[in-house]
């Protein structure tokens, strides 16, 4: 979904300056297109004419081109003519161009005869997304018809039975039965489903296959993330789950992860200085692993993905795990969501997880009745079916009671427009005791205090900027903290600074993503300590560069951590930004408990927004052969 905008008047930048009249000129006016969109599609509709050597361009082939565009923006990997009017807020009096003529003109165009744009059906995509998209398609289907790897089934049964021994643990058995017998697994579930889990079995698993191998030779395996802190998280949870295992499973676990700790996919590819859509492995330099695990594959793009299966050795086991309910990749795609649906999840390499091994049931039944976009529920808006509002109205808590660590989800209901003082009421006791004792533990220099103190409490905010975004609640906080400490300087550094690194800085050890907090140290200068795989890190103030004060943070980078408590702060309604995935994303976040501030509309609008990112990926997973 691209966001609207709201033109400040005719010198707005995003107003194309030179847009010919017509439909373009109309949607840029009324803020859908932007003028990069007019202008790529003026642009290249021109370049299509002059090599096409026909008369000029169509007007309706120059809006699927610039709706494309504008597409692609929003994530989608195509433009749906067919939802498009559902989805696009136009002006009054505006109507959209009748369906079959639209095609006829597009099919018709130079952009189509030049290979700009491809239709199919109501599809139409840009050629580049279109080639990915067909490759992605197809290399999953090449790696479906590949024979099955070879293993020994009695071992695998045997090993299967002794790390995951519970009657609980079928799922996870089921789970590491397909990833050993097939080469391509997408291991999906819930949060707290047991997928790291089953991650760290299967690797058991492998490595002791390879032990009965020719030679012995451990298997090379790869464990990757679309982000530095993802795959930094990733190293320390497999080491972590294999603590369940024996003593035997956790050393086979511990060999093959500390020989390849995990790593951002760019890196695992092979990022190359000058460009950013192709890598150092490719289809005529395959990565060396048998292995390869890929987390947080909700976060995949097309592009991406396209490049890692051309990267993939064919007779690799490729694993892609992760929630296809979250937030998407910012860039165009929704591969996972698209797996899911795509290939079903009977016999395809589609495996599902179902039961939570880490929430109380309510920030479960939370999540799972935000996942299914259910309102108010079926019946009368309380229990076990009440949908997302009835079950926040079952706990809904006066503004400025105190967090309750014992109740897992909480609602702090703001009449809408929320004002500061309501604001400032409601998120004070939920934020504030916190803030202040990262601040105690900092003065008294003790990082790891801090840092631990630091990871109990989330403020989870969907916008940066706004009176519900990230800067106006880091300064709230510091404004509260500064008035009863003349030691916090707004703005500045103090101890007790929680930090949020926005620059991955491989010289400094640091991700992006990674969190710390100034600390005092004993000769009174300040310090500043991060928290990051292993150790925690410790650096002078002036040699920290990229990092933003984190008294809160958007949901989007909250993505892939998780902390114990999390507040979720909700925008006014008419925030676009506001989605059903956003929403499950916050939420999800949390270990222990949830509390929610913000309007009931603001959930409803939540709720009813379900993002809908067109491409043509499930179709073709879904026929035997591809549309072509
Ligand atoms: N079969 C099981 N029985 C009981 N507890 C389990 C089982 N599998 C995993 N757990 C525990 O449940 C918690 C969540 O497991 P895990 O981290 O593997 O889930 P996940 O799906 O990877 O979660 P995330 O949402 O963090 O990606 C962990 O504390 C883990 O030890």
């Amino acid at each position: 979904m691209s966001e609207l905008f709201e033109p400040d008047g005719p010198h707005d930048h995003r107003i194309a300056a030179v847009a010919p009249e017509g439909l373009l000129r109309d949607l840029n006016h009324a803020g859908v297109l932007t003028a990069a969109d007019v202008q790529v599609a003026t642009r290249v509709g021109g370049l299509a004419v002059l090599a096409d050597g026909r008369g000029a361009e169509h007007d309706l082939a120059l809006l699927a081109l610039a709706l494309c565009v504008r597409s692609v923006r929003g994530g989608s990997v195509c433009l749906d003519l067919a939802s498009v009017a559902a989805s696009t807020e136009v002006p009054d009096g505006w109507t959209w161009p009748d369906h079959d003529a639209w095609c006829a003109a597009i099919d018709g165009s130079a952009l189509v005869a030049t290979g700009v744009l491809h239709r199919a059906g109501s599809l139409v995509h840009l050629d580049r997304y279109l080639r990915e998209e067909r490759q992605v398609a197809d290399d999953l289907r090449l790696r479906e018809r590949q024979p099955a790897p070879g293993v020994d089934l009695g071992l695998l049964e045997q090993g299967v039975i002794r790390v995951f021994p519970a009657p609980g643990d079928e799922e996870q058995r089921a789970a590491a039965r397909h990833a050993l017998t097939h080469r391509t697994t997408v291991l999906t579930g819930g949060p707290g489903t047991g997928k790291t889990t089953a991650v760290a079995g299967l690797l058991a698993l492998v490595a002791e296959q390879a032990e009965q191998g020719p030679g012995g030779r451990p298997p090379r395996v790869a464990l990757a993330a679309p982000t530095g802190k993802a795959a930094a998280r990733l190293t320390e949870a497999v080491a972590e789950s294999a603590r369940r295992f024996s003593t035997g499973d956790q050393e086979r676990v511990a060999r093959l992860v500390q020989g390849a700790p995990a790593t951002t996919l760019h890196r695992l590819l092979g990022a190359r200085p000058d460009s950013s859509v192709r890598f150092r492995h490719h289809r005529g330099n395959r990565l060396p692993h048998d292995v390869v695990v890929v987390d947080e594959a909700s976060m995949l793009s097309l592009t991406l993905t396209a490049r890692l299966l051309e990267a993939v050795r064919p007779d690799a086991r490729l694993l892609l795990v992760g929630d296809p309910d979250q937030l998407a990749s910012v860039e165009a795609g929704a591969v996972l969501a698209d797996l899911v649906a795509g290939f079903g999840e009977e016999d395809g390499p589609v495996v599902r997880l179902r039961t939570s091994h880490r929430f109380g049931a309510s920030i479960g039944t939370l999540a799972a009745a935000l996942r299914d976009g259910d309102t108010d529920g079926p019946g009368d808006g309380a229990g076990e079916d009440a949908g997302v509002l009835g079950l926040l109205r079952g706990v809904r808590r006066a503004p400025g009671s105190p967090a309750d660590p014992s109740e897992a989800v909480g609602f702090v209901d703001l009449a809408e427009p929320a004002t500061e003082t309501a604001l400032d009421e409601a998120l004070r006791p939920l934020v504030l005791p916190m803030a202040r004792a990262v601040r105690a533990a900092a003065l008294a220099g003790d990082g790891a205090a801090a840092l631990a103190l630091l990871a109990e409490h989330r403020l989870l905010c969907a916008h940066r900027s706004g009176p519900a975004g990230v800067a106006a609640q880091n300064r709230r906080v510091e404004a509260w903290l500064a008035e009863e400490d003349p030691g916090v300087v707004p703005g500045g550094s103090y101890a007790g600074r929680p930090l949020l690194v926005s620059r991955n800085d491989p010289g400094l050890g640091l991700a992006n993503g990674d969190t710390g907090v100034v600390v005092r140290a004993p000769d009174g200068s300040f310090r500043a300590v991060f928290a990051t795989a292993g150790a925690p890190r410790e650096l002078a103030l002036s040699r920290v560069g990229d990092v933003e004060t984190m008294h809160a943070l958007t949901i989007h980078k909250a993505q892939g951590s998780q902390a114990e408590r999390i507040t979720v702060l909700l925008p006014g309604p008419e925030s676009r930004l506001l989605t059903r995935e956003l929403l499950y994303t916050a939420v999800t976040r949390a270990q222990r408990s949830v509390c929610l501030v913000g309007s009931e509309e603001a959930v409803g609008a939540a709720v009813g927004r379900h993002v809908q990112r067109a491409s043509g990926l499930r179709e073709r997973l879904r026929a035997t052969e591809g549309p072509g």
